[in-house]
C-alpha cells in the first residue's frame, strides 16, 4: 500500500459526496464565505456587464482543489441570470470536441471549463480566437485540399478553472479579462461553512467541535465538509454526541493531525526530513518516493505545506523549515544517527 491509498483525498470521493457538495454550494456571492477580495472584484465585473447589457469578460479561477472554483463558476452564471454549460479540459481532447461545444452555445451562455490546463493544444488554439472574436475556423478536408470555414459564435463568457495556472500558455492566460487566485480559508471562515453544513446534515454539534474541525481542514471547505461527515458518522455509531471528544477521536481514526496534515502530507515531510535530512529535494524525486504524481504533489500537497510554513520552495528543490523539524519533534541528524519515520515503515 502506498501512503496515498488511504489519505483523505482533496477530490470528491464518491457520487454521494458529489451530491452532498451540490446541495451545499452557495448560490450567490453574498452566501459565499471568504475570498472577500475576489468576491468584490467579481461583483464589480458582473454588475458592469449587466448595466451595459453585455456578456461579462472571461474569468479564470486559479488555486488548489476544493476552494470553490466550480461553486464560483455557478455563481457567475446564477448572478448574471445566464445559462451555464459545464465541461472540462480532459473531455476536450480534439479541436472538434471544443467546436461542438462552442457552436451550440446560446447567446450570453456561461461556459465553464474545469481543469482547463488539461485541454488539448489544438483546442487551446481554437479557443484563442473564440474568446477574442467569438469566431472559430473549422478545418474541412486534409492535406493540400484542406480549407478553413469561419463560423460565428454567440457571445459567451468563458469561466476557466485550474489548479496549475503556470501550465496555461500565455496567449490563453492573457485572454481572460480577470484572473482570481483563490486563497486557503481562515479557520473562522471554515467554521461558517461548517455551521451551514451541520445545519443541512441536521447534526447537533457544539461550536468548539466545529472550531476544531475547521482548524484541521487544510484551509479547504471541501475537506471541512468531509471531516464533518466523518465526525457525524462517529457520533451516530458511538451514540455519544458530536462534541470535541468525538472530533478528536474521529480525526485520529482518519489520521488527520492537529495541523490538519493527512498521510500524504506527512509522507512528503517524512521524505524531506528523514531521507534527505531537510532537503533540498527535487519535485520528481519527492513524487516517486511517495508514489504519487508530481502534479498532485505540486498542486495539492505543497501549497498547503508552504502556506503553514513547513516547507519552502527553492531553485534547488524543496526544503523543510525549522518549524517542520519542531512540529515532528525531530532534529537534523548528525553523521551516523537517524530519526524514526513519521509513521509506519512503508516508506
Ligand atoms: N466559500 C465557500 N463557502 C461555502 N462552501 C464552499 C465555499 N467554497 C467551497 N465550498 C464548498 O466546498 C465544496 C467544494 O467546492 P468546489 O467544488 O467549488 O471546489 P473547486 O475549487 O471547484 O474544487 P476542484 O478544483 O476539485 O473542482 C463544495 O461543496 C462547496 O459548496
Amino acid at each position: 500500500m502506498t501512503p496515498a491509498d488511504d489519505i483523505i483525498s482533496v477530490e470528491p470521493e464518491s457520487d454521494a459526496e458529489l451530491a452532498f457538495e451540490g446541495a451545499l454550494r452557495p448560490q450567490s456571492l453574498a452566501e459565499f464565505v471568504g475570498q472577500q477580495k475576489v468576491r468584490g472584484q467579481l461583483q464589480l465585473l458582473l454588475q458592469a456587464a449587466s448595466m451595459q447589457g453585455r456578456t461579462a469578460d472571461h474569468i479564470l479561477f486559479a488555486g488548489p482543489p476544493g476552494l470553490g472554483k466550480t461553486t464560483l463558476a455557478m455563481i457567475v452564471a446564477h448572478e448574471s441570470g445566464r445559462p451555464l454549460r459545464m465541461s472540462s479540459g480532459p473531455a476536450i481532447q480534439h479541436a472538434g470536441d471544443l467546436a461542438a461545444v462552442l457552436s451550440s452555445l446560446v447567446p450570453g451562455e456561461v461556459l465553464f471549463i474545469d481543469e482547463i490546463h488539461r485541454m488539448a493544444r489544438s483546442a487551446e488554439e481554437m479557443l484563442y480566437l473564440a474568446m477574442e472574436d467569438f469566431r472559430i475556423d473549422i478545418m474541412v478536408g486534409k492535406g493540400a485540399g484542406a480549407t478553413s470555414i469561419p463560423l460565428d459564435l454567440a457571445p459567451f463568457t468563458l469561466v476557466g478553472a485550474t489548479t496549475r495556472s503556470g501550465m496555461l500558455p500565455n496567449p490563453l492566460r492573457d485572454r481572460f479579462g480577470f484572473t482570481a487566485h483563490l486563497e486557503f480559508y481562515e479557520s473562522s471562515e471554515l467554521e461558517q461553512v461548517l455551521v451551514r453544513a451541520a445545519h443541512m446534515l441536521q447534526l447537533d454539534i457544539e461550536r468548539p467541535a466545529l472550531a476544531e474541525i475547521a482548524g484541521r481542514s487544510r484551509g479547504t471547505p471541501r475537506i471541512a465538509n468531509r471531516l464533518l461527515r466523518r465526525v457525524r458518522d462517529y457520533a451516530i455509531v458511538t451514540g455519544k454526541g458530536a462534541g470535541i471528544d468525538a472530533v478528536n477521536a474521529a480525526l485520529e481514526l482518519y489520521d488527520v493531525d492537529e495541523l490538519g496534515l493527512d498521510r500524504l502530507d506527512r509522507a512528503v515531510m517524512n521524505i524531506v526530513l528523514n531521507r534527505f535530512d531537510g532537503g533540498p529535494v527535487g519535485l520528481n524525486t519527492l513524487a516517486v518516493s511517495v508514489g504519487e504524481e508530481a502534479e498532485t504533489i505540486e498542486a495539492v500537497v505543497e501549497p498547503f505545506l508552504v502556506r503553514i510554513g513547513l516547507l519552502i520552495r527553492t531553485p534547488r528543490g524543496r526544503v523543510a523549515t525549522r518549524e517542520a523539524w519542531k512540529h515532528f519533534g525531530l532534529t537534523k541528524h548528525e553523521a551516523g544517527t537517524h530519526n524514526q519515520p513519521l509513521f509506519g515503515d512503508e516508506l
